[in-house]
């Protein structure tokens, strides 16, 4: 097997077979099912796509992945970790994410992972109250939500108002059947464009996420 950086993000690798990776930040730690592994005496991590809508965003050629070490990210949803470890890894120990869940049972299951990883905070806080998390998380580089709500969309754009810088980049996972089950989510992802565009952000890439999560799509976003 051999890997090489992507070349829209060169700490994202692919090997020969497609299937994507991240240098681990902590070596040793497995944070879910994924394969953990030594090459080139650096050690890495399956990113696998059916647990990720990021990395199946990326195989579905999403196009540009504008995260980059150093980097804050204000992740939306972060549940155990099992995305935002990825995150972690291509920031490095000079970015941070600062990780909001309503839910304080899978928040639990985040504190082994973060407990390692100097660069994620985890916040019990809920994400349709942007307000309440003001005094601690800064201005960010990236908005990625993934809550899986009815209104994530209001959520979303609420997040992007309070914390993303100008020019800054935002990821929104759609599950259209959370939006509406009754609902074609072709239309879905039709009404969340203009809700979008509304916004007066700019998309740049929408992708179907299929056959890796079902009726899901992923957006990325730039704020003018
Ligand atoms: C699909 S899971 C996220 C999976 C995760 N993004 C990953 O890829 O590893 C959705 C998460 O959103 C959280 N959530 C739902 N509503 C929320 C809200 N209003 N604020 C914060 N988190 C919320 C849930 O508790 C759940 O952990």
């Amino acid at each position: 097997m051999k890997l090489k950086p992507l070349k829209e993000n060169k700490n994202i690798f692919i090997d020969d077979k497609g299937r994507l990776y991240t240098k681990n930040l902590v070596k040793g730690q497995k944070v879910y099912t994924e394969k953990v592994f030594k090459y080139n005496n650096e050690e890495y991590r399956e990113w696998v796509l059916k647990k990720s809508k990021l990395s199946a965003s990326i195989k579905k050629n999403i196009g540009l992945v504008p995260i980059n070490e150093g980097d804050r990210v204000l992740y939306l949803g972060i549940a155990a970790g099992t995305t935002a470890s990825h995150i972690s890894d291509i920031i490095g120990n000079d970015g941070m994410i600062f990780g909001i869940d309503i839910a304080p049972r899978i928040l639990r299951e985040l504190v082994p992972i973060i407990y390692k990883r100097d660069n994620i905070i985890g916040l019990l806080n809920d994400s349709d109250k942007p307000d309440s998390y003001l005094h601690i998380v800064p201005k960010v580089d990236i908005v990625y939500q993934d809550v899986a709500q009815p209104h994530q969309i209001k959520i979303f754009l609420e997040n992007i108002d309070y914390y993303l810088k100008n020019r800054g980049y935002g990821f929104l996972a759609v599950k259209a059947r959370s939006i509406n089950v009754a609902k074609d989510p072709k239309e879905i992802f039709k009404d969340v464009r203009k809700s979008l565009e509304d916004h007066s952000l700019n998309i740049l890439k929408e992708v179907r996420l299929e056959p890796y999560h079902k009726d899901h799509a992923m957006f990325l976003i730039e704020n003018k």
